[in-house]
């Protein structure tokens, strides 16, 4: 891995201790720059989010793992060492899960999980954490930011504890930002704002961005390279304009054909 990069999988293998025979991911490799968003897409159950949940070490016991090469910000992750994986998700990813509702706690207010987070990465004050918290949920479209530091999770929607988790997950400031389908639950204006805060914070603080998704036409606006995958494969791979201009495959110009 060089310094330009912040995640470098090769040869990934998955395969469900409960699902069918076949492997969910099937020799992935790729690999994620810093400063730029890298989009992985594919059709609903071609593995994608397995990839993902691979790299942040959340499979189960039961399910089979196992690569050539797994390195996120110059770790080299050899096995799933519990400690390891809980420094790695501490400090170096931050994750935005396709369901919002689970990642939140709900005995505690938006702004106290907000701080907490902001706080365990950064040495601020209460003060300046909670400054920051409204600063980034204003940015995240949240006119009435103060008042919605005081609400617990259950009583905001489905979008709204969605850009919630997206200002934590931008917060920590992590060297790489998993986001798997982010922007799905919410309404057309939030979302196009949300894809330009990503790409800021992407440009602004060298984060690399893996931005999961199945929708072309996000790919086409914040996507700087773009691998295909399809049946636990990557099937092509290149920068956004090879890809939507000079597809190779079969499969790619399908795909790309389907939203013309
Ligand atoms: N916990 C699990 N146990 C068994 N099989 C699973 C499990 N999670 C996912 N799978 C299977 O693995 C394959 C890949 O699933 P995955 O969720 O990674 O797809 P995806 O590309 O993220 O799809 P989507 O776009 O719908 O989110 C699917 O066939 C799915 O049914
Ligand atoms: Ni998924």
């Amino acid at each position: 891995m060089n310094d330009k990069e912040v995640l470098k999988i090769e040869n990934l293998f998955v395969h469900f201790g409960t699902g069918s025979k076949k492997e969910a991911v099937n020799g992935v490799s790729l690999t994620v720059q810093k400063g730029k968003i890298t989009a992985l897409i594919g059709e609903s159950g071609c593995g994608k989010t397995t990839v993902a949940l691979a790299v942040m070490g959340l499979l189960g016991k039961q399910d089979e793992v196992k690569w050539s090469k797994l390195e996120i910000c110059q770790n080299m992750i050899q096995n799933m060492s519990f400690r390891k994986w809980q420094f790695i998700r501490g400090n170096k990813v931050s994750m935005i899960f396709q369901d919002p509702l689970d990642s939140l706690d709900p005995l505690f207010t938006v702004g106290n999980q907000i701080i907490e987070g902001i706080r365990s990465h950064q040495k601020v004050s209460k003060k300046q954490a909670y400054n920051l918290a409204v600063k980034q949920l204003k940015n995240l479209q949240f006119e009435d930011a103060e008042r919605i530091m005081k609400c617990y999770p259950f009583e905001l929607s489905g979008g709204m504890c969605q850009r919630v988790m997206i200002a934590i997950a931008i917060l920590a400031r992590p060297g790489l930002l998993i986001a798997d389908e982010p922007t799905t639950a919410l309404d057309v204006t939030v979302q196009a704002e949300i894809l330009k805060q990503i790409y800021q914070m992407s440009r602004n603080y060298n984060m690399g961005v893996l931005f999961i998704t199945h929708d072309l036409g996000v790919v086409a606006e914040i996507a700087d390279n773009v691998y295909i995958m399809h049946n636990g494969k990557i099937i092509e791979d290149g920068n956004v304009e090879k890809i939507f201009n000079h597809p190779v495959q079969k499969y790619t110009k399908a795909l790309l054909e389907s939203i013309l």
